[in-house]
């Protein structure tokens, strides 16, 4: 019998399709003149050691280890540029070959952490369009895990779920594909007499009706919130606000679970009669004296508390700032799982991250598009893809901490739903559930080791993926042509920083610790996926040489020693090609992945800025951690934005308030001290020092790139410019610099 079913298979079209991308041998072409122009560099630098005076051998020194450190890191670079893989899922093929009884059940996790920083109305938005997935809705379970432990979230999930009876028929009579109300009706203010259902009488009224629902559950939600707790008549409409006394608190709470839509309730259904997904609201245990591991402890307890209520063999990761806006996405995703020759051993598809409040030319460069169509698809073609915390379906057993070889020892199913009848009733459920979410539940376990998400490090989910991938499984990414979940990316410079110091830091502490790919996955991994990941993981050490480029230029001009070869040399030539060809390429690859000349140079001057500051000082933090002098964090992103900071947002001037004071004086004090090394360098040139032509370059490109500092030094005066204060500061430390540079070495 099982034969014969193979055979039918053999032959068949296939699920999903993988192609490599084109012109291959070009690139390693090109990258092969690049790589000799690197070794030229390094040549130079050891065959024309200066020995005239000490400044001058250190200065060499320190340039020498800057470029060969460079020079790693570009080879590093290329394992992603080596195999581009992209996906191509056949979705049409899986519904043929596979009724919606054969489909496996799908549990959405939700993470949300404060109702401050993270608004509850964004977070339904998110819980509603994954509600309305276009998949049989007893099949879906959607969990929303609040470390905030805050009612206010709970009664927004309440408010969701008496709306979601109007709002998931209207999507699916109307075939909506932006299922999130707010993203909906936000659009369709924008061009509604664009939209197609314009003459639709019968759609305008129902549209008309949805949108004041929405709007007043809006208000509803806001209003509590302002307030800070919710109403004593409002409470009576759900027992689940018994579990919040005046003693809660959000780091002092027990665990709350509460089933809101019961999927096998033959009662909760729609205005259309038909069943509605099952929601449910966690809070784990809080207590002040108990480590709660940040995110990757609520996705933890989330593994355990749905595997009791739902058990769907299909887990999707969602922040509660990324809204899925694709209806299809699962049915797309389960096309590369329910492969029949190539699907068993992929643990999970991650999607890339798309923003709907990028400004025209991406202000802060959050898109990182040729990191989405380049870069990730490239550690792709090795077989493997870096799980970003977000936008990813985890197969239960892998992301459990299953290794690939007892899993198929076990079943070689596809994906089937384990889950038995379950006769217990919501308390009993929401009981049992909430001993699987207590702060002692995990002592003496695996959890946070071998089971589940890796606690320890601010991006458990990097390391996380990279640990599923060394049990033996593959991952898939896939950037579909249509965003599947679009996002809120910062609006401010500080969060922008923020961010990617948490990042830095925690990806660097994967590198120095028992995850680093080349040790942990020595002979697991193929070597192209240990360098992929360090792509990422290296971002803190990278700080070290762009310092060293951003300061010794100047520094040097005052002191009028050369670094680099005279433009009439030979020497001059490897120099020049290296910058021109790789800036050239990058800003080649940009274009082509359809991004502006303008936002190339703005991606270029968040590289700067971050390079010098945010992985700068995450380097540090990294270090200081190394020697047990501090301990790991997780700071959640502001979402929320004030009238001015979003006016500022939108007509693109970067807003440098909230900024730490000691990142902006960093800032600072690099841009003023490239713009005096510029004009003394100039002086230079024109008496005669064509030596210093490089370093003057690269002072140029600084001051060019930093020209928004100067101005919001010296020109602006809104609440998002410099203060003086900062500027004071970094004009003495750039004084000084000088002053060292010029009488004490
Ligand atoms: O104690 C915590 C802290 C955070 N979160 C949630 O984690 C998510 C990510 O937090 P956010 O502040 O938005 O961080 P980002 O920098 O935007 O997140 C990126 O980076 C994180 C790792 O640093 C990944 O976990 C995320 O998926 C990825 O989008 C949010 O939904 C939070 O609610 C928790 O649930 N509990
Ligand atoms: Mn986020």
């Amino acid at each position: 019998m099982r034969e014969k079913e193979d055979d039918e298979i053999v032959g068949a079209p296939l699920l999903f399709e993988t192609k490599e991308a084109r012109f291959r041998g070009a690139y390693k072409l090109f990258a092969s003149t690049i790589l000799v122009s690197i070794s030229l560099i390094l040549f130079y630098r050891v065959t024309n050691f200066p020995t005239a005076t000490r400044t001058e051998s250190w200065a060499w020194i320190a340039m020498l280890v800057s470029e060969i450190l460079f020079g790693l890191y570009w080879i590093i670079t290329q394992s992603v540029r080596w195999r581009i893989a992209f996906q191509s899922p056949s979705k049409h093929t899986l519904l043929q070959r596979y009724d919606e009884e054969k489909m496996p059940a799908v549990d959405i996790f939700v993470c949300t952490a404060d109702p401050k920083l993270e608004p509850p109305l964004m977070v339904i938005n998110t819980i509603l369009s994954a509600m309305a997935y276009n998949y049989p809705s007893n099949k879906l379970s959607v969990y929303l895990s609040d470390d905030g432990g805050s009612e206010l979230t709970f009664y927004a999930l309440f408010k969701a779920s008496i709306f979601s009876k109007h709002w998931l028929p209207f999507c699916r009579k109307f075939n909506l594909q932006t299922r999130s109300p707010h993203a909906y009706f936000s659009a369709l203010n924008h061009n509604y007499h664009s939209h197609h259902h314009d003459h639709d009488d019968d759609f305008h009224k129902q549209c008309l009706f949805i949108k004041k629902l929405y709007e007043e559950m809006k208000s509803d939600i806001e209003t509590t919130l302002a307030k800070g707790k919710v109403a004593h008549s409002e409470r009576n409409f759900h027992k689940g606000f018994k579990e919040w006394s005046s003693k809660t608190k959000k780091q002092d709470h027990h665990s709350i679970v509460q089933i809101i839509i019961d999927g096998r309730d033959k009662n909760a259904v729609d205005e259309d009669g038909i069943q509605l997904p099952r929601v449910v609201y966690v809070a784990r245990e809080k207590r002040p004296n108990y480590p709660h591991h940040f995110k990757a402890g609520a996705m933890n307890a989330l593994i355990r508390v749905s595997s009791e209520i739902s058990n769907g063999p299909l887990i999707l990761n969602l922040d509660c700032d990324m809204y899925p806006s694709n209806a299809d996405t699962i049915q797309e995703t389960l096309c590369f799982f329910m492969d029949e020759s190539r699907g068993q051993n992929i643990a999970y598809v991650q999607f890339p991250q798309n923003y709907n409040n990028l400004t025209n030319n991406d202000l802060y460069a959050s898109s990182c598009l040729a990191t989405d169509m380049i870069e990730l698809a490239g550690i792709s073609g090795h077989g493997a893809a870096l799980y970003c915390g977000t936008g990813c379906f985890h197969r239960r057993e892998s992301l459990s901490g299953a290794h690939f070889k007892d899993y198929k020892a076990k079943l070689d199913h596809i994906m089937i739903n384990t889950k038995i009848e379950d006769n217990r009733t919501v308390d009993e459920l929401n009981e049992a559930s909430k001993l699987l979410a207590t702060c002692t539940y995990e002592h003496g376990t695996l959890w946070g080791k071998e089971m589940g998400l890796v606690y320890g490090i601010p991006v458990e989910d990097i390391a996380s993926g990279l640990a599923i991938t060394c049990r033996g499984w593959r991952s898939i990414y896939y950037n579909p042509e249509r965003k599947a979940f679009i996002g809120v990316a910062p609006t401010t410079l500080d969060v922008a920083l923020v961010q990617h110091k948490r990042w830095s830091e925690g990806m660097f502490q994967i590198f120095l610790s028992k995850y680093c790919p080349f040790i942990y996955g020595h002979a697991k991994i193929n070597i192209g996926i240990q360098m992929g990941y360090c792509v990422y993981l290296l971002w803190a050490p990278l700080s070290l040489p762009t310092l060293s480029y951003a300061i010794l230029p100047p520094l040097c001009f005052i002191r009028g020693i050369p670094l680099f070869p005279q433009p009439t040399s030979l020497w001059f030539l490897p120099f020049a090609y290296a910058f021109v060809a790789n800036n050239g390429y990058s800003l080649c690859e940009a274009l082509i992945c359809g991004s502006t000349i303008k936002s190339w140079l703005n991606l270029q001057r968040m590289r700067f800025i971050r390079r010098t500051t945010s992985y700068f000082f995450g380097f540090i933090d990294t270090i200081t951690k190394q020697l047990g002098l501090s301990q790991t964090n997780f700071v959640v992103t502001d979402k929320v934005v004030t009238e001015d900071v979003q006016k500022r947002y939108e007509k693109e001037i970067i807003d440098f308030g909230g900024c730490s004071s000691i990142m902006l004086t960093m800032m600072v004090t690099l841009a003023l001290l490239n713009l005096l090394g510029l004009l003394v360098g100039i002086r230079r040139i024109i008496m005669g020092q064509l030596i210093m032509i490089i370093q003057i370059v690269i002072s140029a490109m600084i001051v060019m790139v930093n020209l928004p500092v100067y101005e919001a030094l010296f020109i602006r005066s809104d609440k998002g410019s410099i203060s003086s204060n900062v500027m004071i500061k970094s004009f003495v430390l750039a004084s000084l610099a000088c002053f060292i540079a010029t009488f004490v070495f």
